[in-house]
């Protein structure tokens, strides 16, 4: 299901076509929602260096040229958190497109409730398995809609 476009933090920029730059190119992000045997989900923060670093946010990256999404979550999971997921079990879930001043990303939101292996923070991230209402934050703009649709929908605790 793809949703409206999310325009985040939009006071720190002016708009493109007042700077006369070319439309945005979209950067295609495949983000994970693993979901534990008891229900609770997990949030990871964005290490030091990157863009909103120290937010809150669903584990994930960029898809890298000819990558599809199911490969790149496992490839990003693999790197960031240690575990070893099966592509087949990458769930497509919803698609949000979100206007930051940084880039103009895709997120390719997937439900993911089998990997292998204990989490390991190998970019010197947090994490937390965590319930609604989440306790911790900030919250990246980009991961808020997932936390409304994880109210509105019932998500099993497995599948
Ligand atoms: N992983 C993730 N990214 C999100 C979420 N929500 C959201 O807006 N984003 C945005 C933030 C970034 O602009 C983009 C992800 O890019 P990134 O820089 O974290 O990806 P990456 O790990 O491939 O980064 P790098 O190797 O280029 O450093 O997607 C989310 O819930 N999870």
């Amino acid at each position: 299901m793809s949703e409206p476009l999310l325009t985040a933090d939009a006071h720190l920029r002016r708009d493109d076509a007042a700077r006369g730059d070319a439309p945005r190119k979209v950067v295609d992000v495949a983000v994970g929602v693993l979901i534990g045997a008891d229900g609770r989900f997990l949030l990871t923060s964005r290490p030091e260096g990157k863009v909103y670093a120290g937010y809150w946010e669903f584990p994930g990256g960029k898809l890298e040229a000819g990558e599809s999404v199911e490969a790149a979550l496992a490839r990003e999971l693999s790197e960031e958190l240690g575990i070893a997921v099966d592509p087949a079990h990458v769930q497509r879930w919803r698609e949000q497109m979100v206007d930051y001043p940084h880039a103009l990303v895709r997120l390719h939101f997937c439900r993911l409730y089998q990997w292998q292996g204990e989490l390991q923070a190998r970019e010197g991230q947090s994490w937390v398995w965590a319930a609604l209402p989440v306790t911790v934050s900030p919250v990246l703009p980009g991961a808020l809609p997932v936390l409304r649709w994880l109210g509105e929908e019932h998500v099993p605790p497995s599948a």
